[in-house]
């Protein structure tokens, strides 16, 4: 997406924008928009973490469980943070760790894609590649999650609210917009 912000102003990228947020906030789609509308590359540690184990995150889950798996998101984040500035999205529980979190304000900046429960339902209820909604009642564990976590994401550098109705686009176009409050972060030229 080269939309009218970006178009001719050739905005710098910085630092890289690290995405945090529930599943379904659009950390994925939106990130790939973002990158694009700042020509940076797009990582999102998620894919990253399929792609060195040749597994999904549900498999790797089910065989080396959640701890395994917080490890190599920390390695992939912290390794991602080293390259140059580009958009990172990561995932849904990455931002809990204090270590994680600290890591990420010091080397990027944590940009809160900030979607309410319903949004989000209606995002991830179709789908059962996330482990952690596989129990009985999902958009109750959902809600636990949302409730636990609400509170860290509010933690981060900025956040950008993701409204109903609101397109992928849109959204990128709104955390451009957002971003373009940091000098540091994103350089006008
Ligand atoms: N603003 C939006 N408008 C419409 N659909 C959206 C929007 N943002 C995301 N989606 C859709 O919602 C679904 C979930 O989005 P996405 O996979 O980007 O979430 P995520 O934050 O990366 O979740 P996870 O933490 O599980 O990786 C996708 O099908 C995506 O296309
Ligand atoms: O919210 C979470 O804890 C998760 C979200 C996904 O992005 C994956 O990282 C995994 O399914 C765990
Ligand atoms: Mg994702």
């Amino acid at each position: 997406m080269q939309g009218r912000e970006t178009r001719g102003l050739n905005p710098k990228l910085k630092k890289t924008v690290v995405l945090v947020g529930m599943m379904g906030a659009g950390k994925s789609a939106v990130g790939r928009a973002l990158a694009s509308a700042l020509n940076v590359p797009f990582r999102d540690s998620d894919a990253e973490i399929e792609k060195a184990a040749n597994m999904t995150i549900a498999e790797i889950f089910a065989r080396d469980g959640e701890a395994f798996f917080r490890r190599k998101e920390t390695q992939v984040i912290e390794r991602l943070l080293d390259a140059r500035p580009a958009v990172l999205s990561t995932g849904g529980g990455a931002y809990m760790t204090e270590g994680n979190r600290s890591m990420i304000t010091q080397k990027g900046v944590a940009v809160w894609l900030d979607a309410d429960l319903k949004v989000l339902w209606g995002r991830v209820r179709h789908k059962d590649t996330r482990p952690l909604l596989r129990t009985p009642d999902p958009l109750a564990t959902l809600n636990e999650i949302y409730e636990r976590r609400v509170p860290v994401y509010a933690l981060a550098d900025l956040a950008v609210k993701s409204e109903q109705g609101l397109s992928i686009d849109a959204m990128a176009r709104k955390v451009i917009e957002t971003l373009k409050t940091r000098p540091d972060v994103l350089e006008e030229s």
